[in-house]
């Protein structure tokens, strides 16, 4: 067995021994979001500490650890925080619970983060459906030999996000009458937010908001065959003509203050999943 597949499967099996519950749906939370956690029924919490192979998560806002449960009788496994290539990680490190998940039962992927608005319709506290990533970070988790078992050489990239899953979760905020956008997501290497001229290429090239995250746990789930759906919360405005100062406590108070309504999407997701 290749490197990486043993890794997955020692984790998922450290995981096994820890509670019995299948999971269904995997939920990757994101700054200021790890909120949704605390609803699981059931819980089992396990510190990413006390499970082989896993760096700690060092990002603010994430707490860093597995909990898996019940949400709305949905057995699910969820990161309550995630692994960023800022903080030193390897691309294939930051995606690579994405597998675990994956060998404990999952079939579908909910992500969710925290990015900045640069599509000037965008306020604080909209939530943003991803229809698309743009990788911005140059690094890619599948670079080094492909293990076939977790899949193709060459993913096919032209539909990385379940459209089906994500009307769902578009429903849910027409449900609720609150403002819900679907756009392009740019996935940067950080740990700096961006200049003023970063923001303003980003929008030439496309992107309506930019984050940290996402891409790598993305392509690992396309790697896997597992359906993805991707919710950023617009925490920052950063259209170039009324750019302000942008600090990570003020990215988790802004996500944290909007989490209801990631919170109601991510539950129509679950239950489009049936
Ligand atoms: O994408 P998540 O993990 O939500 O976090 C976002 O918020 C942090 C910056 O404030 C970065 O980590 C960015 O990616
Ligand atoms: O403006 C941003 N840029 C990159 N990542 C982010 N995460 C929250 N806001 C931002």
């Amino acid at each position: 067995m290749q490197g990486l597949r043993q890794q997955i499967e020692e984790v998922a099996a450290a995981v096994r021994q820890r509670t019995d519950l299948a999971p269904r749906v995997g939920i990757i939370l994101g700054s200021g979001l790890g909120g949704l956690a605390d609803e699981i029924e059931g819980a089992t919490a396990i510190p990413y500490g006390e499970l082989p192979h896993l760096p700690q998560s060092t990002a603010v806002g994430h707490a860093g650890r597995l909990v898996l449960g019940e949400l709305d009788g949905m057995p699910v496994v969820a990161m309550q925080g995630r692994f960023h290539l800022y903080e030193g990680r390897s691309a294939s490190q930051s995606a690579m619970m994405v597998y675990v998940m994956k060998a404990l039962g999952v079939r579908t992927l909910v992500v969710t983060n925290a990015a900045g608005g640069i599509n000037p319709q965008y306020r604080v506290g909209d939530p943003m459906l991803l229809d698309d990533h743009i990788n911005l970070m140059f690094r890619n988790p599948l670079v080094g030999v492909n293990d076939d078992e977790l899949g193709p050489r060459f993913p096919d990239m032209s539909a990385p996000y379940d459209v089906r899953l994500g009307e769902a979760a578009l429903a849910a905020a027409r449900r609720e009458n609150f403002v819900c956008h679907r756009g392009v997501y740019a996935g940067m290497l950080g740990p700096t937010y961006e200049t003023r001229a970063e923001y303003r290429m980003l929008r030439r090239l496309g992107a309506d908001a930019a984050g940290m995250s996402t891409v790598p746990e993305a392509i690992a789930a396309q790697h896997a065959a597992l359906p993805c759906v991707a919710i950023s919360t617009i925490t920052n405005e950063c259209s170039p003509d009324k750019l302000g100062e942008t600090s990570g406590d003020e990215v988790v108070h802004a996500a944290d203050a909007a989490s209801g309504k990631v919170r109601a999407m991510v539950r129509a997701v679950l239950a489009a999943v049936g």
